[in-house]
């Protein structure tokens, strides 16, 4: 695990832009794992920034976020799928029929999980998952529990991360209380992992993460038997680091 801790934001960004555009330099076809929350904003918008600089073309990527909420049409300016486009789908030339985000609007979603599951192994592996952190631990929607699952499959968020992202909503009671995720065995699959974590709030989960026992306690945890992960903090998510 190679973990940088940064001062300056402009080179937290720079590097994590840097990574997703020297593989699509390499292998325009490649595959990127995307993830929502403010932890990528800054590489989202540095992507776009380096697209209409010519510096980089994404038509050829395509690209799996890891989550959905359930419950709100992909219209929705909270879903998932609003988030990725604001930020970045519609800045940059990735083709939308390349793009694919769980339906967490599906009827049957137990059948929205196996399609998704069954796309990721006909096209996958990902090349470079992108990951945030939520402050108990849990990545993409996989929370603390004592068992995690593999594959795709919906999850009942914990009270914490339906209070953490009630900031996106008008009311806590407009925030979904179930989500699809991507599980611990997909994410595990990708051949890189970039795990982006910024600010105090997410020092402790870092820190468990990255220096504490392997435990479903902390899914982020997990990551410690991946081969490749690369983790960028700013000094203050990774104040607790030894
Ligand atoms: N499902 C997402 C996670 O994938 C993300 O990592 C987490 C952290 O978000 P932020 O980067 O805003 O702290 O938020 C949500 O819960």
């Amino acid at each position: 695990m190679n973990i940088f801790t940064f001062k300056q934001e402009e080179d937290f960004i720079q590097t994590g832009a840097s990574l997703i555009v020297s593989l699509i330099q390499g292998n325009p076809k490649a595959i990127l794992g995307l993830a929502t929350g403010s932890s990528p904003l800054g590489v989202y918008a540095r992507l776009a920034d380096m697209y209409t600089k010519g510096l980089v073309s994404f038509t050829e990527a395509s690209s799996y976020n890891l989550d959905e909420y359930v419950g709100l049409p992909g219209e929705h300016p909270q879903s998932y799928n609003s988030f990725m486009k604001q930020h970045l789908f519609n800045h940059i030339d990735i083709d939308s029929t390349r793009t694919h985000i769980p339906n967490g609007h599906a009827d049957d979603l137990q059948a929205e999980c196996q399609s998704y599951d069954l796309m990721l192994e006909q096209n996958g592996p990902v090349d470079l998952q992108l990951l945030g952190i939520g402050s108990n631990g849990h990545i993409g929607f996989n929370e603390p529990d004592d068992n995690l699952s593999g594959g795709t499959h919906v999850v009942d968020l914990l009270e914490e991360t339906i209070e953490a992202n009630a900031r996106f909503f008008t009311s806590l009671d407009e925030v979904p209380k179930q989500a699809i995720t991507m599980g611990v065995g997909s994410i595990m699959k990708a051949r890189q992992i970039v795990l982006l974590a910024r600010g105090t709030d997410k020092a402790e989960a870092v820190k468990a993460a990255l220096q504490g026992p392997i435990t479903t306690e902390c899914p982020a945890s997990l990551l410690q038997c991946h081969p490749n992960v690369i983790v960028l903090l700013d000094e203050e998510a990774g104040r607790l680091l030894s």
